[in-house]
């Protein structure tokens, strides 16, 4: 089932120039990542998605629904978007006040909303920061609080601007796991990053942005596999699979445990023949 279609996209922020110049595009449950040069239109992607801004031709349907033909307020309990930057979302001075405001804002009853929000905090690895000021935070705990402000509203469709930024390995472990979770449980997350180890660990399926079309779009394995058009888009595979380009395998690998497996497979193979 399509949680999302995007038919011939078309946007600009000045009449003269298009942003995002003619974009097909459906999601399906399936984690994505969405990675692009700077400037190739990601950000503008996903604030249309959300409905923060509206498309100058074509249509993004969410859940069935028009963003032209509703309100951010009324799209706010099936999408929630997490911003590059926290300081552009919090603006209370607890982080409880903060995560609760948006249950509430979409009408979950009092103590439902309650309840998510401790379930949010805890989720993010901050439920001991209930009472605390955002800003005495961290910037990556702040980019965590506003990760869970979107959690507790439990929206179908997460997205994610650049979540693991100024995060340390157990932070990105905790987001990692999150968007796996989030996948099993039939749930979308769309993710712009510029961290490619993480995309290939972490989404089943990667599209490539440049200059506001769609480059490629296909399973991550597929997508960082395809060298040349990786290197059209400036962009570089994640590290392991460079090393075992390097290495002169012909398999593309996404994480370090698949690549160390096919060692041992190999290294037991060739002790075996011996
Ligand atoms: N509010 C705005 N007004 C005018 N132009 C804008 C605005 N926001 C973005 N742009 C321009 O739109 C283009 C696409 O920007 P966008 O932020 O969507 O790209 P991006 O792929 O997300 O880049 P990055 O990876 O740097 O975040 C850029 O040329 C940018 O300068």
């Amino acid at each position: 089932m399509n949680l999302i279609e995007v038919r011939n996209l078309h946007f600009s922020y000045q009449n003269d120039h298009d942003v995002l110049k003619g974009i097909d595009l459906t999601f399906d449950h399936r984690s994505t990542a969405i990675i692009g040069q700077n400037g190739a239109g990601k950000t503008t992607f996903v604030k249309l998605l959300k409905g923060l801004l509206k498309p100058v031709t074509g249509d993004i349907l969410v859940n069935g629904i028009n963003t032209k033909e509703t309100s951010v307020a009324k799209l706010a309990a099936q999408i929630g978007l997490v911003f590059q930057n926290p300081g552009d979302q919090i603006f209370k001075s607890k982080v409880y006040d903060e995560i609760i405001v948006g249950p509430r804002n979409i009408g979950m009853p009092a103590d439902e909303a309650e309840n998510m929000t401790k379930r949010a905090l805890e989720a993010v690895g901050l439920g001991s920061k209930i009472n605390h000021n955002p800003y005495d935070l961290s910037f990556a705990e702040r980019k965590l609080v506003s990760i869970a402000s979107i959690l507790a509203m439990d929206p179908r469709i997460v997205i994610l601007d650049e979540p693991t930024i100024a995060q340390d390995d157990p932070g990105k472990q905790l987001i990692k796991d999150l968007i796996k979770k989030l996948e099993s449980e039939g749930k979308l997350v769309i993710s712009i990053l510029h961290d490619m180890d993480f995309v290939s660990e972490t989404f089943t399926r990667t599209i490539v942005f440049q200059h506001g079309r769609v480059m490629i779009d296909d399973d991550t394995k597929s997508v960082f596999s395809q060298t040349d058009v990786l290197r059209e888009a400036y962009l570089e595979p994640p590290h392991i699979t460079q090393l075992g380009n390097r290495l002169g395998y012909s398999e593309t690998y996404l994480t370090a445990e698949q690549f160390v497996n096919d060692l041992l497979m190999e290294k037991k193979l060739k002790s075996n023949i011996n």
